[in-house]
């Protein structure tokens, strides 16, 4: 483990090629049953670049009208999100450091060109419990700063396999995804990046 900024704790490869399989499986499975949909800036209703979906109790969505929340039913289908998978739970009480067990786990699926903002992570009501987050397929240049949006930031490439905790100090610190580097990985059938986030969503 190592500690990239107070807080922010880094795992490279934390898991193995056929640990990494297993979980493309899982969200492979969750994806069937709630397949990735477009998710909409609040206000201007800017498409963003990444596809989404989620599995736990809690998904976090955001659109053009309702903003960013969370909610029980995926926005499209209107059905119960799928449940996270028993090896994501597992992840979570290794490396999550909080005695209750994630509400949501957030997928994010990156094309060649998909990116990500610099944002802080602050839907949730309950900001004690970490954010675990999990690459998967492409690398991609990962930013991360203080926690005003106008701190420092450094860069890391994450690699498949690869997990990052956000947690105490480290828990509202800015972060994004500058760019996917294609073709890094084969573990997908095709090009692109899964992203996961566990997280805690309300205070008990
Ligand atoms: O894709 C990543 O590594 C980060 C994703 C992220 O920050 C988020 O979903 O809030
Ligand atoms: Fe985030």
């Amino acid at each position: 483990m190592l500690l990239l900024a107070p807080g922010i704790r880094y795992f490279p490869e934390h898991f193995d090629p056929a640990e990494q399989a297993a979980l493309v499986e899982d969200i492979r499975a969750v994806v069937t049953e709630a397949p990735l949909y477009v998710p909409a800036m609040p206000k201007t209703g800017k498409e963003m670049s990444v596809r989404m979906t989620n599995c736990g109790v809690l998904g976090w969505v955001t659109d053009k009208e309702g903003g960013y929340r969370y909610q029980a039913a995926h926005p499209v289908t209107r059905r119960p999100w799928p449940s996270i998978p028993q090896r994501l739970l597992e992840l979570w009480q290794e490396v999550g450091d909080f005695p209750l067990l994630p509400e949501a786990c957030l997928v994010n699926f990156y094309s060649d060109t998909a990116k990500m903002g610099l944002h802080q992570d602050r839907d949730e009501q309950n900001l004690n419990a970490p954010v675990v987050s999990v690459s998967l397929g492409d690398a991609c240049l990962f930013r991360f700063g203080g926690t005003n949006r106008n701190d420092k930031t450094q860069s890391i490439k994450l690699s498949s396999g690869d997990v990052i905790v956000l947690g105490g100090e480290g828990r509202m610190a800015f972060h994004g995804v500058d760019r996917i580097y294609p073709g890094t990985s084969t573990l997908l059938k095709n090009t692109g990046r899964i992203n996961l986030t566990l997280r805690r969503v309300t205070a008990s």
